[in-house]
């Protein structure tokens, strides 16, 4: 699909979200249907990515962070970004979580989202979680209640108040707690869990809000042996029912979950593929691996 398609089913999905018409052209009659209408929440990932990223830069006083850069997620995948330090993945996750804008390039949420309209807020509730390195989950809280704050977020004060979980949000509820293998710790406190015990929960957290696009920065940073591996196993279950993007430098992770790799360089994409296939490019291991 070319940007023009692209910006035109971009134009029409955020002329739905505000209430127009759908389908119809300005002088009344049907629009050419190249670029179906989205209702609210859905994706339109018929083209085959959740995430579209094209020749995007930005420059911090006169550096640029991030030049040129394209890349490409499908639904499902499960991709694994890796890069030196300053190689511009952080600045990355900012500009399509809405938190950084781009000087040019596009972004796109499936075909027809256009991110660059949408604030950081909003591109949250379309669906997309991130997850910062420090886990930042409610302390004082127990593991269930951090869980069922996470379905407030977009609530008002006086909606929290009254907010009570419905019979699918339960059952949500519950099976998160297995997923992030939490299940027997319920009612602890979160600030008495391990540190990779908090990193799931936040993990959950996100999940509560039932995210199509997970990006998640360093999740295994800190952990022991055990949790990287429990770790590897979640995001196995999770890809195929979302999509992930996980920023890493523990190799043994990558190789365990072995989704392809991107390598960034100076804001930009140096190679890509599996993980053998990029450790074996003679670039990536003269700027990343050092040798
Ligand atoms: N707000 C900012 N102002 C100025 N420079 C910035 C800003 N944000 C990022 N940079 C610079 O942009 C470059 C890319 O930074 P970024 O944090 O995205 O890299 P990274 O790949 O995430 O690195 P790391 O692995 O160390 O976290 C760095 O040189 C950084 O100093």
């Amino acid at each position: 699909m070319t940007p023009d398609l692209m910006e035109e089913g971009a134009r029409r999905a955020a002329a739905a979200a505000a209430g127009a018409a759908p389908g119809k052209t300005e002088s009344g009659g049907r629009a050419a249907g190249f670029a179906h209408l989205l209702t609210r929440g859905e994706v339109d990932v018929s083209h085959g990515r959740i995430l579209y990223l094209e020749d995007v830069s930005v420059s911090f006083d006169g550096f640029r962070a991030i030049n040129k850069l394209s890349l490409d997620i499908a639904p499902g995948e499960l991709r694994c970004v890796i890069g030196p330090n300053g190689a511009g993945k952080t600045t990355m996750m900012d500009i399509i979580t809405g938190k950084t804008r781009p000087d040019s390039g596009t972004v796109f949420f499936g075909s027809t989202i256009d991110l660059l309209r949408y604030k950081e807020a909003q591109i949250a509730q379309l669906g997309i979680g991130r997850k910062f390195q420090k886990p930042t989950v409610f302390e004082q809280l127990t593991v269930f209640e951090n869980l069922e704050l996470a379905l407030k977020t977009d609530k008002g004060v006086r909606a929290c108040v009254f907010f009570s979980l419905d019979s699918e949000q339960s059952d949500r509820l519950a099976s998160v707690l297995r997923t992030i293998h939490l299940a027997d710790h319920v009612n602890r406190l979160a600030g008495t869990l391990s540190h990779g015990q908090k990193q799931w929960l936040e993990i959950g957290m996100l999940l509560m809000q039932d995210p199509k696009l997970l990006l998640l920065d360093e999740p295994v940073a800190g952990m022991t042996d055990e949790e990287t591996e429990r770790t590897a196993e979640l995001f196995l279950s999770l890809k195929g029912q979302h999509s992930l993007m996980v920023v890493e430098h523990d190799m043994g992770f990558i190789k365990t979950i072995s989704g392809k790799v991107t390598v960034l360089h100076e804001g930009a994409v140096l190679a890509e593929g599996s993980l053998e296939q990029v450790q074996n490019d003679e670039r990536v291991i003269e700027v990343y691996l050092g040798r």
